[in-house]
């Protein structure tokens, strides 16, 4: 319920949801001031303007800006991603189509394979592409000169990012996760879409509970039309949004089952650690791996828990949320 990361069902509503223009997009004050700035120079030159990778965890919008780029621009979006790339030629023939001031968009650039990697570099700076034709030592390799277009990298992992790849973008948009008043105009916005009436305090109460993700705010709404709908009077008020998020075990920080079984292993088995990753996994019958990559990041992102070289560590403010007394001396049980 609370993944950053798309499911199909979100895939499907969210396309309805999607800000079109930059001017409807919400939050992000920094990214959006900078990227108008970069777009309107364009504009004003009447040039295409520099590439821009966007870095940012899952379901901030990275998509929706790349987006917003090519209709700010007028260009047309080409589609890919990096997964989708598996050999240099894949690249060569989306490059070679491209048409000028068209927006290319690559998604998880950083999943790139090597070869179109260097392909693309070449691309992006001389705006050029080898195109090698024939095998083995006869073959050779026919430059082709492309239209200038703009490439839009979207990345969750910009450290995995090479260098070289890195610094052809001449604009990077680090994004942050939202504040709880943006994400409530994320959903009066969305819930206006749907045709919808929010109750202010639902919109509150859901976007608390989101985890400063647009994604998530825009899932726990429909989660609570669901209720409204079958459950409640078809309002989306504060009553509706309550019981749904219960339903759900969405609690009032924005944390799931699993998160909370982590932290309560933590502080009432273990004493609040520190104790090993594999330790607390088998503690809740999970994947380490699992406790790692789907538990851990927004505990550690809240303050609930911390990572020591010796192993996790309960905070204070984990026993609080936990309704747990804390030992004095959080963290030294285990010594
Ligand atoms: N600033 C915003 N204003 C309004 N809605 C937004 C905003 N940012 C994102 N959203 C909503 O959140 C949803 C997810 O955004 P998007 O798909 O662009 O995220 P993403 O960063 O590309 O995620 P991923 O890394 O998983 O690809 C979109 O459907 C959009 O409606
Ligand atoms: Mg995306």
């Amino acid at each position: 319920m609370l993944a950053a990361e798309a499911d199909e069902l979100d895939r499907a509503a969210e396309a309805a949801l999607r800000p079109r223009r930059l001017a409807e997009f919400i939050g992000q004050p920094v990214v959006r001031d900078q990227l108008s700035l970069v777009l309107d120079a364009a504009n004003a030159r009447g040039r295409t303007p520099d590439h821009v990778l966007l870095a940012g965890p899952p379901g901030l919008g990275k998509t929706t800006l790349a987006m917003i780029i090519a209709a700010e621009v007028d260009g047309a979006l080409r589609l890919t991603s990096g997964p989708a790339v598996q050999h240099a030629g894949d690249l060569a023939a989306i490059l070679s189509a491209l048409q000028e001031g068209d927006v290319l968009f690559i998604d998880e650039i950083h999943r790139l394979a090597r070869p179109a990697e260097e392909m693309l570099y070449l691309a992006m700076e001389d705006f050029r592409v080898d195109v090698v034709v024939g095998k083995g030592p006869g073959a050779t390799a026919i430059p082709l000169s492309l239209p200038r277009f703009t490439v839009v990298g979207a990345t969750t992992r910009s450290g995995l990012l090479p260098a070289p790849l890195r610094d052809r973008f001449g604009f990077t948009a680090h994004m942050d996760f939202y504040s709880t008043a943006e994400l409530e105009s994320v959903l009066r916005r969305s819930a206006r879409l749907l045709g919808a009436e929010l109750e202010d305090s639902a919109a509150a109460e859901i976007a608390k509970r989101s985890r400063g993700t647009p994604r998530i705010a825009n899932r726990l709404l429909r989660r609570v039309q669901d209720w409204a709908q079958v459950r409640g009077t078809g309002e989306l008020d504060h009553a509706a949004a309550m019981a749904a998020l219960e339903v759900f075990e969405v609690d009032v920080l924005g944390l799931d089952r699993l998160d909370r079984s982590v932290l309560r292993a933590l502080c009432e088995r273990f004493g609040g650690g520190p104790a090993g990753l594999t330790t607390l996994a088998v503690a809740v019958g999970e994947e380490p791996e699992t406790v790692e990559t789907v538990a851990e990041p927004f505990l550690v992102r809240e303050g609930l828990m911390a990572r020591t070289p010796r192993g996790r560590v309960a905070t204070a403010a984990a026993f609080a949320h936990l309704g747990l007394s804390a030992p004095n001396q959080p963290g030294t049980l285990w010594d």
